[in-house]
């Protein structure tokens, strides 16, 4: 049966419409993304559904008018396109593994479940409890954060705990937001899905990370234990560190979000390894910013000045 690309419409999970990227079949079509570069060798991005179970990846999604009503699952296919063409058209990164891997999501993974992960192959959407969370694919920072594991993974390889892990966290929060590009000027992640009975909160802010509980200096630095209740050290608290210092980094004046992600990128993914320290992180984004601007470039001016401000040194 010969595959053929699509254009179909579904509602998101906050109610809206969007246009997906489709690939039809005898009798229908299927929830695959066959439009993308990497389609050249053989590259796609396929949303399935757990069905509330936790078998992995359940199964391919599939419409027969392309009319698609699964809300999760249309933002969850919707949102990793825009991820990848983030990444494609930024930055030069044909998908999570820079050589066209094709990009699976899951929803409805288990019930009321108020998490989203990357499991090492794929990209796994809860559906939230309702109150916590509303499904989690549903908000474009969130998958972007997701796929961005995936990208830290087959790179720096940071390792999940203490201060490499809490610089895996940061990456991820930093790219989702990129990603996301909202004029959004606290730098929230997570705000379109957490809390639907609340307005206006969020799971972390990058402006002010003191208002979600998190560091913001190294003064407040948290010595957490390397264990689940510890967050793995405190992966998802300090985290409010380097986050605060991109903050402070993107919003120095003649900045611009394109250029400031091209130099956290290449600290990634030339500079950046598994047990990496947040001073180290320091080092590889003023030496990014030298590569891409120069030595004396306003950029690497500004980063400089921007883990100061964070206490490290
Ligand atoms: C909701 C959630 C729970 C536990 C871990 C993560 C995780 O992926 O680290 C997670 O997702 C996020 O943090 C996204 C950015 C909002
Ligand atoms: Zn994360």
């Amino acid at each position: 049966v010969n595959h053929a690309a699509a254009t179909g419409t579904g509602t998101g999970v906050l109610g809206d419409t969007k246009t997906l990227n489709t690939d039809s079949y005898s009798s229908g079509y299927y929830l695959r993304d066959i439009t993308k570069p990497m389609y050249s060798t053989g590259g796609k991005i396929e949303t399935y559904t757990a069905n509330y179970g936790t078998a992995l990846p359940g199964t391919l999604l599939t419409d027969a008018d392309n009319v698609w009503t699964d809300r999760a699952a249309v933002d969850a296919h919707y949102y990793a396109g825009k991820t990848y063409d983030y990444y494609y058209n930024k930055l030069g990164r044909n998908s999570f593994d820079n050589r066209g891997a094709t990009m699976k999501s899951t929803v409805h993974y288990s019930r009321n479940y108020n998490n989203a992960f990357w499991n090492g192959t794929q990209m796994v959407y809860g559906d939230g409890d309702g109150r916590q969370f509303t499904s989690l694919s549903g908000a474009l920072d969130v998958v972007a954060h997701e796929i961005t594991h995936a990208v830290t993974e087959r790179t720096a390889g940071l390792v999940y705990e203490y201060q490499p892990g809490a610089l895996n966290e940061s990456f991820s929060d930093v790219l989702g937001n990129l990603v996301e590009n909202k004029n959004d000027p606290k730098w929230l992640l997570g705000e379109d899905v957490t809390t639907p009975g609340i307005a206006g909160d969020a799971l972390r802010s990058m402006s002010n990370p003191n208002e979600y509980d998190q560091p913001d200096h190294m003064n407040e630095y948290r010595n957490l234990p390397n264990t689940r209740e510890g967050d793995w050290g405190g992966v998802h608290i300090n985290s409010g560190i380097p986050n605060k210092a991109f903050y402070n980094f993107v919003t120095t004046p003649g900045i611009t979000k394109d250029n400031a992600g091209k130099i956290w990128y290449r600290a990634l993914t030339q500079y950046l390894t598994s047990y990496s320290q947040f001073v180290d992180a320091r080092n590889a984004t003023i030496q990014a910013a030298t590569d891409l601007f120069g030595a004396n470039s306003t950029e690497a001016t500004a980063v400089a000045n921007a883990w100061t401000s964070v206490g490290v040194v």
